[in-house]
């Protein structure tokens, strides 16, 4: 299924996407259920679904932390099960799922990513990340010693070390007061008008969600139920707001359960 008609590289591209997990007593769980979705460049694409829907292992499987069980994916023009390594040095991602050495301080944790990615001038590189984040006070402190929504911005640090063109994240904003929250918004907001950057992202913030995004896909016991740009969706079911759709589109039992 396509979003868009453009003739570029898509930043993501997938067909026929599952996951299968091995469940409790070996019991089959398909989190991701045979998903086909394009996302184009330059564009911020949300997605949304309830718990369990399969939001976080899709992204798993776009970032390369998970291989798909079957289905091709593609990103950034790299299929993601042969050459993957081609692909991840041109992305990077936030998730408040993703803990770092607790021993080691903010500095030292992005200095690590930072060699990884084989980002030159690192220490600068660092700063600046930093300073843009206002995380320039927090860089010596310990990373187990930072609250819940200190994490979230130095996990987005981290993904934006490498200057990526193409973002993955996972609730953005979670655990952040309402006023930082709309900070980070503003701020993607601002690096992705700057860069050109494609994001990608899964959120359970609606309002996060019609503020950020240019489409959404809707996902349902691991597969997309619906699609589109927030303002076509919510005049489709005759809503006022994509909270509305979305629990529309929650409460409709699943012809496939
Ligand atoms: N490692 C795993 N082993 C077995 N089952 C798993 C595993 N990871 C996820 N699942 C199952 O796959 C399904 C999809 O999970 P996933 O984490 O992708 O959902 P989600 O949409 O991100 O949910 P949430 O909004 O709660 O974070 C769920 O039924 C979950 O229990």
């Amino acid at each position: 299924m396509s979003l868009d008609t453009e003739e570029t590289v898509p930043a993501i591209e997938a067909d026929g996407l599952t996951k299968v997990f091995e469940g409790p007593n070996r019991q089959p769980v398909t989190a991701v259920d045979g998903i086909a979705f394009r996302v184009p460049g330059n564009r911020t694409i949300g997605l949304l679904g309830g718990n369990g829907a399969g939001k976080t292992t899709t992204i798993s499987m776009v970032v390369g932390l998970l291989l798909p069980t079957s289905g091709s994916l593609r990103v950034l023009g790299r299929d993601m099960v042969h050459d993957r390594h081609l692909a991840l040095a041109r992305m990077n991602f936030s998730s408040p799922y993703v803990d770092l050495p607790h021993r080691l301080t903010v500095r030292e944790n992005l200095n690590i990513y930072a060699h990884l990615y084989g980002v030159p001038s690192a220490r600068l590189r660092i700063e600046a990340v930093a300073e843009d984040l206002h995380l320039t006070d927090l860089l010596k402190r310990p990373a187990g010693k930072l609250s819940a929504g200190q994490k979230t911005r130095v996990s987005l640090a981290k993904a934006m070390l490498n200057d990526p063109v193409l973002l993955l994240l996972d609730e953005p904003t979670a655990s952040l007061d309402p006023d930082t929250g709309d900070w980070v918004r503003d701020y993607l907001i601002r690096w992705r008008a700057r860069t050109g950057a494609t994001m990608f992202l899964a959120s359970h913030n609606m309002a996060e969600v019609e503020r950020l995004c240019d489409e959404v896909l809707i996902m349902k016991a691991g597969r997309i139920q619906d699609q589109g740009a927030p303002g076509a969706l919510i005049g489709r079911y005759g809503r006022r707001t994509l909270e509305e759709v979305f629990l529309d589109i929650a409460r409709t039992p699943d012809p496939f359960a």
